[in-house]
Formats: structure tokens, C-alpha cells, sequence
């Protein structure tokens, strides 16, 4: 595997921590996982968006700062392999989505700030599922909070996050997860695995699982 630094991103309950495991377990990997239930705003955020964006956005963007950050001072990243279930600029598409124009713009200058500190992923592993799918997934893993989260809002997420790949032209491989069970069949991680192995092509890719 030629890359030292994967990252695995999607929408609400696409499956990202699940493959984040898998694979530091098959490359036996660094892996950095998303600490968002030590978000003391994220309960109150989904009772009440408006009063508790602003916060919340901010923790996540300090939290995830001081994770990468500790990446890059650990110095041996090109030597290693790092898998982690999020990048950087999420706090900025979920920003978008969630903040009123002037503290968009507000937080968007610290975000600049902070990202020209980290270091970027070589690849990204979009998990992509319809609304529906994804709803199905929040329900069963049943975090009491995340109940009520509306289609419109995971469909918001979701064009967020596929124009910003877009538009960025971010090597990505796009895996269509609305069957996957990465944990039960093999030839879903194989699928993955592969991608990641033989990809030679720049750009952006897309997988479907059999
Ligand atoms: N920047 C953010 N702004 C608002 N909510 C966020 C933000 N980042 C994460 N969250 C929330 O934190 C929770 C965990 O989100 P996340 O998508 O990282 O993990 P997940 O849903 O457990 O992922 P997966 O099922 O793909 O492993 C979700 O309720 C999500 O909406």
C-alpha cells in the first residue's frame, strides 16, 4: 500500500468508524478516531440548533485540532500508516450547513489558521448511502440524541460534502455503502482493499460493493 496517511469520511452513520477499525486492523495502522462524545454541546445542539451551533462547532474544530496536531509532531508519519474517520475540513462543511453567515465567516478564519498547521490526508474513502439507509443506521445504533435528525439535514450534510470533493478535485474513492457489511462479508473490505492497493488513477474513483 503506497499511502502513509487514509482518511475515511461520510455523513452521519455511514459506516466510517467501523471501516476506520477495520482497516488499522488489517494494515495494522495508526488510528485516529473522532472523540465527539466528549462534546458536551451535541445533545443541545440537536434540541436546539440555533442556540448551540456556534459552540459546539468551535469544540469539535479545537478537539480535532489538538488530535492532527499531535500527529504531525510525532514526526514519523510517512514512515507509518495513519487511518482516521475524519478530516479536518469537516468542521468547516458541517460550519457551513450549521452557522449563520458572520459566524461562518468568523470561524472560517480560524479554521484557515488552524489547517495550515496539519498535515492532509494522501486519500479519502467516501462511504456515500442514501438518507433512508443512513436514518436506518442512526436508528439501530441508537444514540438517544441522534433520533430525531431530520432527511433534510442529512441531505445537507451530504451535498456539503460531495461539492467540496468536487470542486476540490480531492483523490477520493467513492464507495457506495447502501448494502455494505463490512463486518459480515469479506468481499466488502476486499473491494475496499483493493481500491486502495491497485488505484493508479488520479482523481476520483467509485465502488460499488457486490
Ligand atoms: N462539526 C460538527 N457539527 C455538528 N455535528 C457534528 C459535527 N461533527 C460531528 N457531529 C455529530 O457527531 C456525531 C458523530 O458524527 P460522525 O459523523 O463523526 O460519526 P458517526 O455518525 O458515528 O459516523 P459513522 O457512523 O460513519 O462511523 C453525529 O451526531 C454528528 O452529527
Amino acid at each position: 500500500m503506497k499511502y502513509h496517511f487514509v482518511t475515511i469520511e461520510g455523513n452521519i452513520g455511514a459506516g466510517k468508524t467501523t471501516l476506520a477499525h477495520m482497516l488499522a486492523r488489517h494494515y495494522n495502522a495508526r488510528l485516529i478516531l473522532e472523540q465527539f462524545a466528549d462534546n458536551p454541546f451535541l445533545p443541545k445542539f440537536y434540541e436546539n440548533p440555533a442556540q448551540y451551533a456556534f459552540p459546539l462547532e468551535l469544540f469539535f474544530m479545537a478537539e480535532r485540532y489538538k488530535q492532527l496536531k499531535e500527529l504531525v509532531h510525532t514526526g514519523d508519519l510517512f514512515q507509518s500508516l495513519t487511518i482516521s474517520d475524519y478530516l479536518f475540513t469537516k468542521c468547516l462543511l458541517f460550519a457551513r450547513v450549521n452557522l449563520p453567515e458572520q459566524e461562518y465567516k468568523l470561524y472560517q478564519g480560524l479554521f484557515e489558521i488552524m489547517q495550515s498547521q496539519l498535515v492532509q490526508p494522501q486519500i479519502l474513502i467516501y462511504l456515500h448511502a442514501p438518507v433512508a439507509k443512513l436514518q436506518a443506521n442512526i436508528r439501530i445504533r441508537n444514540r438517544p440524541y441522534e433520533q430525531n435528525i431530520p432527511d433534510e439535514y442529512l441531505a445537507s450534510i451530504q451535498e456539503t460534502y460531495t461539492q467540496y470533493i468536487r470542486q476540490h478535485n480531492i483523490r477520493t474513492l467513492f464507495v457506495d455503502v447502501s448494502n455494505a457489511d463490512f463486518l459480515g462479508n469479506e468481499a466488502h473490505l476486499k473491494v475496499v482493499l483493493d481500491a486502495l492497493e491497485n488505484d493508479s488513477e488520479d482523481g476520483q474513483q467509485y465502488f460499488t460493493l457486490p
